[in-house]
């Protein structure tokens, strides 16, 4: 059985308790590696290595801390396949989808960084011959990276390139579900020669590593991915201690469709942007809104859709749902779908856990669930459920839908379908979200802020946002 190790100092090392977690496979519900338990004594000599290499990463030329990081994503590139194929074992998601999103976005947001700080400029202002004012914007110190287990190294990298991109060194927590992918990400460091502290990479759980990261005096700054009771929580340890603080946290993601909509896409994109990655995306859009009039064509034309989706084996090719992260997670969606029928909702597709024969039949899979006849005030509408379950609900008209969709405590994403260009403008404007996609779903431009409103964040992630959010800005005035 594989035993993963923590990458503190340059070196993979054990857990100074020597204690260890289980480690499951969810396709076959069954232990197969060992993660670090690690506590606060592990991250005091993460932290230790990570502010012992500030001085000489912060200083390094760019193009050579760029070259470093564009080395790893070559070699993120060169084992892809072993890569891909260990996210679809440790979190359950289809191989191919690993193959083609997960771990090309991982070297993606390596080389995205690499390049995007070479061309990081701070900005400058005349004051008419008076004076003049440059602001310089420098790294910070020890960032705390904390990331979550749906989309494991595509959202870990999504952090800690800005962060190093930026002169920061990091001291990161992936989430103890997923840990497999970063394990194998800090031989890739190590092989490609990043100094030594200047990535150090804890495991374990999140109540007592990520914890220990959050409070840690020396560090500084967070950013963190996650559910939004966590981050809550986060953001009471650190707020106090004045910390800078990303979080990006829950969606209930509305999904509008108007009647002069491209049909075919809208069906076929919606069946993505219901089940991809098993639901688990905090992207996807999990309250379906039908304009009346066609409300009962897309009703059934998606039911059949969803109906033939081939729910089986992560690794096999034809694999469209694979297994949800873990039992408890399994649990809990399941609990969901009951709620939703407790509050008047009609399953009108899945609703059961799905069993599978041979290697596969104690793995947590889930059938893509399909639920009609709700308001969207009920509690299976308002709360994030982040699995393979979605409701749909006509509506009449424009300002009804703005109301259903804006109605909850989130404000991340949202999709508009529709073919008149104005109504798209004006829907799109006065919905409370931080990204909305017309005609399209996860089309991700990686220059754009990403993040959301509400209780679905703080702050923006991606482009300058993540380098500005990994930076401290100094204005220094000059008088003339
Ligand atoms: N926005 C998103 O993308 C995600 C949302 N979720 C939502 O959150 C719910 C709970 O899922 P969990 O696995 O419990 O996610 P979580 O939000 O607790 O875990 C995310 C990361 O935070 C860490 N963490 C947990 N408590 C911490 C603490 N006190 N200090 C520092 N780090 C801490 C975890 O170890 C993990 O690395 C899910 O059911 C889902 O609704 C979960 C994962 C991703
Ligand atoms: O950056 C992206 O393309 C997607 C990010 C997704 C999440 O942050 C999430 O599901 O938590």
């Amino acid at each position: 059985m594989k035993t993963i190790q923590n990458y503190i100092n340059g070196e993979l090392v054990e857990p100074k308790s020597g204690q260890y977690l289980d480690n499951y496979n969810p396709a076959e519900g069954k232990v197969y590696s060992l993660i670090p338990d690690s506590d606060k004594s592990d991250v005091e000599e993460a932290v230790k290595a990570a502010k012992a290499a500030f001085p000489e990463w912060s200083s390094m030329p760019i193009q050579k801390r760029s070259d470093i990081l564009n080395k790893i994503a070559d070699l993120i590139d060169k084992n892809h396949d072993r890569l891909a194929e260990a996210e679809s074992v440790d979190n359950g998601k289809p191989l191919k989808l690993a193959q083609r999103v997960d771990i090309p976005r991982a070297s993606s947001n390596m080389r995205f960084y690499a390049t995007a700080i070479l061309h990081f400029a701070s900005e400058s202002h005349h004051m008419d011959g008076e004076a003049v004012n440059y602001t310089t914007r420098t790294p910070v110190g020890v960032a705390g990276c904390i990331s979550p287990w749906n989309l494991p190294l595509y959202l870990f990298t999504w952090k800690i390139a800005p962060a190093l991109a930026a002169g920061n060194t990091v001291v990161a927590k992936p989430s103890e579900v997923t840990p497999m992918t970063a394990y194998l990400f800090s031989e890739l460091c190590i092989e490609a020669g990043l100094p030594k502290g200047v990535l150090n990479i804890v495991h374990g759980l999140g109540a007592k590593a990520g914890q220990a990261i959050i409070e840690h005096p020396d560090v500084p700054i967070i950013s963190f991915t996650g559910g939004t009771t966590t981050g809550k929580n986060i953001a009471a340890t650190a707020a106090p201690m004045f910390k800078k603080l990303s979080l990006e946290l829950g969606g209930k993601n509305p999904n509008i469709i108007f009647e002069d909509c491209d049909f075919e896409q809208a069906l076929n994109t919606s069946v993505h942007s219901s089940f991809a990655n098993q639901g688990q995306i905090c992207l996807c859009g999990s309250r379906i809104f039908v304009q009346e009039t066609i409300y009962e064509k897309f009703l059934n034309a998606f039911v059949e859709k969803v109906k033939a989706l081939t729910i089986g084996d992560p690794l096999e090719d034809g694999t469209k749902v694979g297994a949800v992260v873990s039992e408890s997670h399994m649990e809990k969606v399941m609990s969901y779908i009951k709620l939703a029928q407790e509050e008047g909702g009609k399953v009108v597709v899945g609703g059961n856990r799905k069993k599978l024969e041979g290697r596969c039949s104690e793995g947590y899979f889930l059938e893509p669930t399909i639920i009609t006849g709700l308001s969207h005030q009920c509690r299976t509408n308002q709360e994030e459920i982040f699995g393979p379950v979605v409701t749909i609900m006509p509506f009449k008209e424009e300002s009804e839908v703005l109301e259903y969709a804006n109605s909850t405590a989130y404000g991340l994403a949202a999709t508009i379908w529709t073919e008149n260009l104005k109504r798209a403008h004006r829907v799109a404007h006065q919905l409370k979200s931080g990204i909305i996609w017309v005609n399209c779903w996860l089309v991700r431009d990686l220059r754009t802020p990403f993040g959301g409103m509400k209780q679905s964040g703080v702050g923006r992630e991606g482009g300058w946002e993540a380098l500005r959010f990994f930076t401290e800005p100094k204005n220094i005035c000059i008088k003339l």
